[in-house]
């Protein structure tokens, strides 16, 4: 179970996209178009830095990672990018 909740999540977003909602996830990506997306870039941005102070100071890092990685994914569910695309290139990374 665990180990399917990255695609469960994914499908949940394309869903709060193509079905709004009064939701967190609804609101911010049916925001007019460039505001929307820069919203998302702005939290991107803020998660990434609140990782590199919770490795700094060994505080909330699995935390502070999955917010990171929530608006990666929120991210790339508005610019449309197919979940499938994202463990294709890992896999071709994979040695
Ligand atoms: N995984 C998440 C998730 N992680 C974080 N967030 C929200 O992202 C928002 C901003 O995160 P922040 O870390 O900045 O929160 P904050 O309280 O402002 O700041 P800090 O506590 O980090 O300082 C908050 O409202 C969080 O609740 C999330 N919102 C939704 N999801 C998933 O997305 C799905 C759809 O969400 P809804 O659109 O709310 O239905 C849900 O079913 C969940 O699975």
């Amino acid at each position: 179970m665990k180990d399917t909740i990255i695609r469960e999540v994914y499908r949940v977003l394309e869903d709060r996209r193509d079905n709004p909602i009064d939701s967190y996830t609804s609101n911010i990506m049916k925001d007019d178009k460039k505001r929307g997306e820069d919203k998302i870039l702005e939290k991107v941005g803020e998660e990434a830095a609140e990782v590199i102070i919770a490795s700094k100071n060994d505080e909330n890092l699995v935390y502070e990672s999955v917010d990171l990685i929530f608006h990666t994914l929120l991210l790339l569910v508005y610019k449309g990018i197919d979940i499938d695309d994202i463990f294709d290139e890992f896999a071709r990374r994979q040695k």
